[in-house]
């Protein structure tokens, strides 16, 4: 979605009404036709109820594409009655218990559907507006941000990953002293540490280098990587030799991070000889690294290890501070800069054995209770080490939705942004983008109560956070005031003494903060494996815990208090990440998520269960969002269906069964149809979302179903899942950019999908015998033809499946249906031969 207001800017100095005109129009070429052709403005464009100018837009979808969709629903919704009506008048079959099952499965089926789609009536679109963002709150006015991003291992998320998003975000186009970062290292490791050093060091080069000539994006690896990139700077004179600098300084800083490890290693092996009989990991001012070292010793390992709390750079002055013009040692002219860096803090929390440190959300909160004494600002940003910063206003756009006061701006607790990749392959074969997810469902969410918490890409309002209520419900500070802080937060009086200042959301970040014993010591304190015991941290308070995925039930705990959340959009996207682009890792990751929302279903946020602020539709939404596996049970169920061919010439689930195809292939068909109106005004491509339709069905035969068992486990031995990391990319060495693509890593939960596939190639090839044996006049010939429809149909469902377990042989398809032409022949001719026996 373009950014409107930014081309508004451009054109006409901050008048909005031109960027309007465009927008209906749809004809400039900085809109795309989607925007003007399918979204109409929902309200005038009136001034807000403190007489200001809306800080965003809304729209709605025009009704010559709304209509015609909410009608094809209802079609639907008539077409799966009289299906059902039908099957119940029809009990004719050759096995009952079968029929019963498969009437059960399509009564969940178009149960489910029915929820899912009552979301998606009234999409809504809003179009943050900079340019009234910037003529409303000066840079001075603007609130504080925390900026958090996590990780847990250098090498396992590589650390150019994470150096890149940090730097992305130390040059983010926003108010200096009016942000901080903070870095959580799970690991511990020195590498991260001096990693964060280095970055420092750079960032004195990079982050004037992008204010300077107007760099995007500010992620220098992503950066240096463009083709083309047309200069938006005021000194085009000086950009050529500066870039080339800049670009060579980075190489240099690159082979820095590269050669950290060995670095430190050949330093500690040289005190370790000064200190006979010693192992430790040193730092580089000659004492003990407090977290894990390399030879793993007591209180220096994984899992066991002090909290570490280390301000890399300090809070900057509030007045601007201009560089030096160019000279020998410094051939960059910033004398017209601003050379300031924001805060950068890294934040390792203590780690005992004996303790469950609940992955992501255990740093967070640690984050949370630690940033709240250096900087506490009102607004907090989270992102993933693998993701950065696109765009460099990025963080001023969610400001619009917070500081708009019309339609509850103070109601909202969070903004979330949608995930947009890098490095994905060309076809998309496991559906990373997930646009259909990412711009369909969460544009609808966004006419309801708002979003779910994706868990990266994301602003929260840091007193939602504390579990505070929305204003509507009394002000944070009264609340606060109110609260049973000590049981509730933990014994630390500063961190509750922040607590209010945090509610005073207008308030910019406190000045630099003096890093005294007092503070360290506290630091120290907050970070502790027992500093949360017996409190609501990772229940009221915080990130959620004891659930495989920490976001969508964090985000559940605010709607259900009565907050609301946007969904914003900006072009170029906000934030850019890596996906998982081998099969094996992307099937664990959507493992993870849909483990983690059954789980969800039977924790105390049951999404039927939650008090009655939850809009209805919110409700049904998030009940879909923790059930959705569960019909994937019905649908692996059917998947195996052809079995009954096998071990009888006559097997009908449904008699009589032409019609009953054609009542499948209808209600089937007219999803579809249904789904290309979606395309439309959630602006997807045909790709887009045949490849989520074909990595549902990829899902559904294996990953969904271990899901459902998993839970089941659970259930009954209260043992939980074990969800492990998502491995990155780590091609970035490799010649081959998608060598992950072409990788098989062979485990068991490939195996479902495998025998899906194989069952139905053999049900085509036993067609293709019976059809050859009888002939298609015969009913024994003609009906499982006509079965094969819905074999076919599964088979190029799981295409991308196929394909994937192929590993190198993946790369020629060719070679594919060679084998599937020889796999049916061979099925047929054994039918044939069998049956002249
Ligand atoms: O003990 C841990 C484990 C993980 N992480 C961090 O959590 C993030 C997400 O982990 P990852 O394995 O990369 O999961 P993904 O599947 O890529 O992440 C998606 O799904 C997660 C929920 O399952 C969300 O939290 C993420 O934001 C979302 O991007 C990463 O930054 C990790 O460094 C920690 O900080 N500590
Ligand atoms: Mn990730």
């Amino acid at each position: 979605m373009p950014s409107l207001a930014a081309d508004a800017g451009k054109l006409g100095g901050g008048d909005t009404g031109l960027g309007d005109a465009l927008l209906v129009n749809g004809n400039g070429d900085r809109l795309t036709g989607v925007e003007g052709k399918y979204w109409v403005r929902a309200e005038e464009a009136k001034a807000g109820e403190d007489g200001q100018p809306p800080l965003f837009r809304t729209y709605k979808i025009r009704g010559f594409l709304l209509h015609p969709y909410r009608l094809l629903i209802l079609l639907r919704v008539i077409a799966v009655v009289a299906f059902f009506a039908w099957r119940i008048r029809h009990k004719s079959h050759d096995d009952g218990w079968l029929w019963t099952l498969s009437v059960v499965g399509d009564v969940w089926f178009g149960f489910s559907w029915l929820l899912n789609q009552l979301t998606q009536l009234n999409p809504i679109k809003r179009v943050p507006d900079l340019a009234a963002l910037a003529d409303r709150h000066g840079s001075k006015e603007l609130p504080g941000i925390d900026v958090f991003v996590t990780t847990v291992d250098p090498v396992d998320e590589p650390i150019l990953y994470t150096v890149n998003s940090i730097l992305s975000i130390l040059a983010a186009d926003y108010p200096v002293d009016k942000y901080a970062c903070y870095l959580s290292d799970d690991g511990g490791t020195l590498v991260h540490y001096e990693a964060m050093v280095e970055v420092a060091k750079f960032a004195e080069l990079w982050v004037p280098f992008c204010r300077k000539h107007c760099v995007e994006p500010r992620a220098p690896e992503n950066y240096f990587a463009m083709k083309t990139q047309a200069y938006k700077g005021g000194v085009p004179g000086e950009f050529v030799s500066d870039h080339r600098r800049v670009r060579r300084e980075y190489e240099e800083f690159k082979v820095r991070i590269d050669s950290l490890f060995s670095t430190i290693r050949q330093r500690s092996d040289w005190y370790n000889a000064k200190h006979d009989g010693e192992n430790a990991t040193w730092m580089a001012d000659g004492t003990h690294w407090p977290g894990t070292w390399f030879e793993p010793a007591d209180n220096h390992r994984r899992g066991q290890h002090a909290g570490i709390v280390q301000v890399i750079l300090n809070h900057p002055s509030c007045e601007p501070r201009l560089g030096f013009p160019a000279s020998a040692d410094n051939p960059l002219d910033f004398s017209g800069v601003d050379v300031r860096i924001p805060m950068l803090v890294y934040i390792s929390r203590e780690k005992r054995p004996g303790y469950n440190h609940q992955k992501k959300a255990g740093a967070m909160n640690a984050m949370l209770r630690v940033s709240a004494l250096l900087s506490n600002a009102p607004f907090v940003i989270n992102f993933d080490c693998d993701h950065y910063t696109n765009n460099s206003q990025a963080f001023r756009a969610p400001m619009c939705f917070m500081l708009d006061r019309r339609h509850g701006g103070d109601d909202t607790a969070f903004v979330q942004f949608p995930q947009r990749f890098d490095d994905v392959d060309p076809t998309d074969r496991y559906s990373n983008h997930n646009r259909v997810f990412f711009d369909g469902t969460l544009l609808s969410l966004n006419g309801l109560q708002g979003p779910s918490y994706l868990g990266t890409g994301t602003m929260f309002r840091r007193v939602a956070l504390y579990g505070v209520e929305p204003p509507r419900w009394g002000a944070a500070a009264s609340q606060i005031k109110a609260m049973d802080k000590a049981n509730k937060f933990g014994t630390s009086t500063p961190f509750v003494g922040k607590m209010l200042d945090a509610a005073n959301q207008e308030r910019s970040i406190t000045p630099p903060v003096a890093i005294d014993e007092s503070v360290v010591s506290e630091l120290a304190a907050l970070t502790e494996c027992t500093y949360e015991d017996g409190t609501s941290w990772g229940r009221d308070v915080g990130w959620v815990y004891n659930i495989a995925t920490e976001d969508v039930i964090t985000g559940f705990r605010m709607h259900r208090q009565g907050w609301r959340s946007m969904f914003a959009t900006m072009e170029p996207g906000a934030f850019r990440g890596k996906a998982p682009i081998n099969l094996t890792e992307r099937l664990y990751q959507i493992l993870r998520w849909s483990g983690g929302s059954l789980e969800m279903f039977f924790s105390h946020s049951n999404a039927l269960l939650a008090r009655g602020r939850l809009h209805p539709l919110q409700r049904v939404a998030y009940f879909n969002m923790s059930t959705y596996p569960i019909v994937a049970l019905f649908i692996f169920a059917y998947s195996f269906f052809p079995v009954m061919w096998l071990m009888s010439d006559q097997f009908y689930i449904q008699r009589p069964f032409g019609t009953y195809l054609l009542y499948l292939v209808g209600v089937i068909a007219m999803i579809h149809v249904i789904g290309m109106l979606e395309m439309k005004w959630a602006g997807l491509t045909l790709l887009d979302w045949c490849r989520n339709e074909q990595f549902y069905m990829v899902g559904a035969t294996g990953v969904y179903p271990t899901a459902v068992l998993y839970m089941a486990l659970k259930l009954v031995t209260g043992k939980g899942i074990h969800f492990r990391l998502t491995s990155k990319q780590t091609t970035a060495s490799s010649s081959d950019k998608f060598a992950d693509l072409y990788t098989v890593r062979w485990v068991p939960l490939l195996v479902p999908t495998i025998l899906v596939l194989v069952v139905n190639v053999g049900a085509v090839g036993l067609a293709v015998g019976k059809a050859a044996a009888y002939g298609l006049l015969a009913e024994t010939g003609r009906l499982p033809a006509l079965g094969t429809l819905f074999n076919v149909w599964i088979l190029v469902l799981l295409y991308p499946f196929a394909l994937g377990i192929m590993g190198k042989w993946g790369k020629r398809p060719a070679i594919l249906f060679a084998l599937l032409v020889l796999a049916v022949a061979a099925v047929a001719v054994m039918y044939i031969a069998l049956h002249a026996m």
